[in-house]
């Protein structure tokens, strides 16, 4: 199975291999996965000839009206506005929001910008950033990477991989565009079905009640901006020589060496990515740890360790200065160390700068429209995403730099629907205990308070925690060690915080989060009984705290 996903995701498997499973696996028809593939391709295939159409999509929409779902308003209204709604911005939150809508019976218009890899003030792509730029484009490269993991735990096993399989990169590349950009006809085609007007272009405000889109004016109710971020670059010497995500994800061959700078999600995602991918991956934090504070700290510092073992060339406390670009086009980057002699990294193919997003609210008419912004550039909103400034404009996901991430847009965007136009006028954004999960090998999954973040609260707090090695792992020589912590609040006996990080620790968190979030106390979890043998259930078997706290003070050790 692993060997057909494999082959999937560009890698040659090479014959012959010692073991039977893997030459059936070798002898199973290269047809079957042409098959298997080319059934999810025809979508593919036609990649995003309706997005750069939206006229075609338009007309199929005239008489679609009369299908909406929900009636709560109605279709036609007797007022000179053209829409109800108006988003700006086709990523997670605003198709959320647009379909939702038009399907309760609002008139919607959204815009969203030609497709491109690289977004820009003229280029992104029905989808946004999720799609094209972020989550799924990731996540396919992960997948990739992955197996060169799962050959280290088949050796392991006896497994006798005589000859290491080579990943075609193109064949890669290539397959996880066409996945792409069927997703993002998938979401034009929902749009379609939902009956939301579609209009390629860029917008902006001009007025209270007014967007302008190609040189086109439309009249709207109420306006919702969902114009996402982009990369930012650090004020780094010689900045202009490296790349930012958005590039990373699309790089035409693989790079033999790799620098990354930043130690936020998407540096860690992708130092572990091209580290399995087999580049030589040089990490550069200018922190003590991997990620930051938000994360709880045993949990950064043992993510660190788990990167350096796994072939990260990890480097902790280190500034980088500059970047310059040798005679040979390779690159070159200064390093000045908190304690010791500055020194450098030659010869990268690529320097990525994953230094953080700043959100898209430059030439948007916001500071006309009298939207106010905070200091990093994101709305201001109330709690039902509404403009702290400016009544009839809205605004969800990315630009409100409230929490970055996919399900989060998709939940703001889903309450503010519900409550503009789906008669529960008090939908309101919660944005606690929303879990989070690193997808860097290995994993680093969270849902609730760190240990700090508690002990700072609440004062008074357990801390139950194990390392160990997964089953899958024990037979390796090298012991890849996972850790699970359980944070709880002593006083109450509630569980306020899990934390995970291990290679599927993704998977598990999600039912964890449920019951954070449903309350459960440290007694219910222990009642629970674990399914065995696996790595989830360290969760329900920790007995004994390794660390209490009393009025914020450690009062025992583990
Ligand atoms: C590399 C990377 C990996 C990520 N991985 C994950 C992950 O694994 N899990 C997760 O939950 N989150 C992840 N995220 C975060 C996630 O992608 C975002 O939180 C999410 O996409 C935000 O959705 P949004 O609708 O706010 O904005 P976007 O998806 O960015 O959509 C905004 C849209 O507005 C368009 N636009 C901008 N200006 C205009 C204009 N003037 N007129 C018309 N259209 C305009 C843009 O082209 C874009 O399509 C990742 C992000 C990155 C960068
Ligand atoms: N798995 C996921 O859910 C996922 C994955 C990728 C991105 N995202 C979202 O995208 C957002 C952006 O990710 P990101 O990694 O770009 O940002 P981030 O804010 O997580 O990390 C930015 C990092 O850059 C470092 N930095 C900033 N300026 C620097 C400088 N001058 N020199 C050296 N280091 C510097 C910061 O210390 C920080 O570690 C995240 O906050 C997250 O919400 C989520």
């Amino acid at each position: 199975m692993a060997y057909a996903f494999l082959r999937l995701s560009g890698y040659q498997v090479p014959q012959p291999c010692k073991s039977r499973l893997l030459t059936d696996l070798h002898l199973a028809s290269p047809k079957a996965h042409v098959r298997c593939w080319s059934r999810s391709t025809p979508s593919a295939r036609a990649p995003y000839s309706g997005l750069t159409g939206f006229k075609a999509v338009q007309r199929s929409l005239k008489g679609q009206r009369s299908r909406r779902l929900a009636t709560v308003v109605s279709a036609k209204q007797e007022d000179d506005y053209d829409f109800d709604l108006f988003v700006i911005g086709g990523g997670t939150g605003g198709v959320r929001t647009a379909r939702m809508s038009s399907q309760f019976g609002a008139r919607v218009g959204l815009c969203e910008l030609p497709l491109g890899w690289v977004s820009s003030d003229d280029r992104g792509g029905l989808g946004g950033t999720c799609i094209l730029r972020g989550c799924v484009p990731k996540k396919l490269m992960h997948y990739a990477g992955s197996f060169t993991e799962e050959l280290e735990d088949a050796e392991s096993f006896g497994w006798q991989v005589q000859e290491k399989p080579q990943l075609d990169w193109k064949v890669m590349m290539e397959r996880k565009t066409q996945e792409l950009l069927r997703l993002s006809g998938v979401y034009q085609k929902n749009l379609e079905s939902a009956g939301v007007k579609l209009i390629e272009g860029r917008g902006r405000i001009t007025g209270q009640h007014s967007v302008e889109v190609a040189g086109k004016t439309f009249k709207v109710k109420k306006i919702l901006v969902a114009v996402g971020g982009r990369p930012t670059k650090a004020p780094i010497e010689g900045a202009e020589h490296a790349i930012v995500s958005d590039h990373i994800l699309n790089l035409p061959d693989k790079p033999a060496k790799v620098v990354m700078i930043g130690g936020g999600y998407i540096a860690c995602e992708q130092a572990s990515i091209f580290n399995s991918l087999g580049s030589e991956v040089h990490f550069l934090i200018r922190g003590p740890t991997v990620l930051n504070p938000m994360f709880d700290e045993e949990c950064r510092i043992h993510a660190g360790e788990q990167y350096k073992a796994a072939g990260v060339k990890l480097q902790l406390d280190v500034t980088p200065t500059k970047i310059e670009k040798q005679s040979n086009g390779k690159l070159t980057v200064t390093v000045e160390p908190k304690e010791g002699a500055d020194y450098t990294i030659a010869d990268a193919d690529v320097v990525l700068l994953a230094t953080g997003r700043q959100p898209n609210t430059k030439h948007l008419g916001l500071e006309e429209a009298g939207v106010e912004l905070d200091d990093k550039g994101g709305i201001k909103v109330d709690e039902f995403s509404r403009s702290v400034s400016a009544d009839n404009v809205y605004a969800v996901g990315d630009v409100t730099n409230r929490v970055p991430l996919t399900p989060v847009a998709r939940m703001e965007g889903s309450l503010l629907a519900k409550h503009l136009f789906g008669g529960q006028k008090d939908a309101r954004c919660d944005h606690s205990n929303v879990a989070s999960v690193v997808f860097s090998s290995p994993a680093v999954a969270v849902v609730g308070l760190s240990e700090q973040a508690a002990v700072e609260k609440l004062g008074n707090v357990h801390v139950f925690s194990s390392k160990f090695t997964p089953m899958k792992a024990a037979l390796r020589q090298d012991k890849p060690q996972a850790l699970v912590k359980v944070i709880v609040d002593s006083g109450s006996d509630e569980v306020v915080g899990f934390h995970m990080v291990a290679p599927d620790a993704a998977e598990i968190i999600q039912g964890f989060a449920t019951s954070l979030k449903l309350g459960i106390t440290k007694t219910q979890l222990d009642d629970v009984v674990g399914l065995h043998p696996t790595s989830a259930e360290e969760f329900v078997t920790l007995s004994s705290p390794a660390r209490k706290y009393k009025d914020g003070k450690q009062v025992s050790a583990g």
